[in-house]
């Protein structure tokens, strides 16, 4: 490394934040003022317009599944790295912004479903245990204010989940509903059953449940406080310069 490298390093990282005034985007902005190694240099809400972000070298990105691609195109085009919390993202979403990453190979992007780290592994648990279980449904459940339904976590869990039964060769759980009213069973991603919850007093929080002959396996997160996701919000931030093009989860940084 050269000198000016070195002290690259040794600086403070220069952070903005999208969606800044925001339940996630405010608790971001706490988070890096109060870190002695970031610096917060921007704070952007809708309307501000986003050349404001132009001083930072690392945009944290929690605003609406409609801007995030509009943002994230912009910022990959100025060269500044993303931590991106926003729900949304397709597999579609995703092969886009690896090709707006091709023409940018020093800019590094991370993209999390959840930066809790509970729930991080809450995901993982879920996509170990599925190869043994003969049933499984997913029940989130939110603030009643969240724009989406279900979550990006449900989502997410439920295409590990998905993924790891087709590996061991596994057919759809089992389910002799033969009518239904309408959304009683849920809605039905990759073949696994998501309930979405909203309620207040609630925050974010999960469960798996798997059944299988005689028993079954429970595996619950509570994010009881936005401050949850905050140590994973920064990491994301420190490492994402240094994993350029396209980083999908906070799990590589674990
Ligand atoms: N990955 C994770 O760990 C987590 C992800 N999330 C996700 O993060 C997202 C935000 O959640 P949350 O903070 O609760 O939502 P909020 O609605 O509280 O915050 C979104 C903010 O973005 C602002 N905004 C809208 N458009 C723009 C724009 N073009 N530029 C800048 N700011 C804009 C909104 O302004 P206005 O209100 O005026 O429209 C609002 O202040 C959601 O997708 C949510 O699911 C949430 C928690 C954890
Ligand atoms: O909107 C929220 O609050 C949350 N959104 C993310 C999601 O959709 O999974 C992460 C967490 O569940 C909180």
């Amino acid at each position: 490394m050269t000198d000016v490298q070195e002290k690259r390093r040794d600086e403070p990282v220069r952070v903005g934040v999208l969606g800044a005034r925001g339940r996630m985007g405010a608790e971001v902005c706490k988070a890096v003022a109060a870190a002695g190694d970031l610096e917060l240099v921007a704070t952007i809400d809708q309307g501000d317009g986003l050349t404001i972000a132009s001083a930072a070298d690392v945009v944290v990105d929690f605003t609406t599944p409609d801007v995030v691609m509009d943002n994230l195109r912009w910022l990959i085009d100025q060269g500044i790295s993303a931590v991106v919390g926003t729900t949304g993202f397709t597999e579609q979403r995703l092969e886009q912004v690896r090709g707006w990453l091709a023409d940018r190979p020093g800019v590094g992007v991370l993209i999390a479903p959840n930066f809790g780290i509970g729930a991080v592994l809450m995901m993982q648990f879920a996509a170990r245990a599925a190869r043994h279980f003969e049933s499984v449904e997913i029940i989130e459940q939110h603030h009643p204010r969240k724009l989406d339904a279900p979550s990006g976590t449900a989502t997410h869990t439920a295409r590990l989940i998905a993924q790891a039964r087709a590996d061991a060769g596994l057919g759809p759980s089992p389910d002799a509903t033969a009518s239904e009213v309408r959304g009683a069973r849920g809605a039905d991603i990759d073949g696994v059953r998501v309930h979405a919850v909203r309620a207040t007093g609630l925050v974010a929080h999960q469960e798996v449940l798997f059944g299988t002959a005689g028993e079954t396996l429970t595996i619950r997160h509570d994010s009881y406080d936005r401050a949850s996701f905050m140590p994973g919000v920064l990491l994301a931030v420190r490492e994402v310069r240094h994993r350029p093009g396209l980083t999908i989860g906070l799990d590589p940084l674990l």
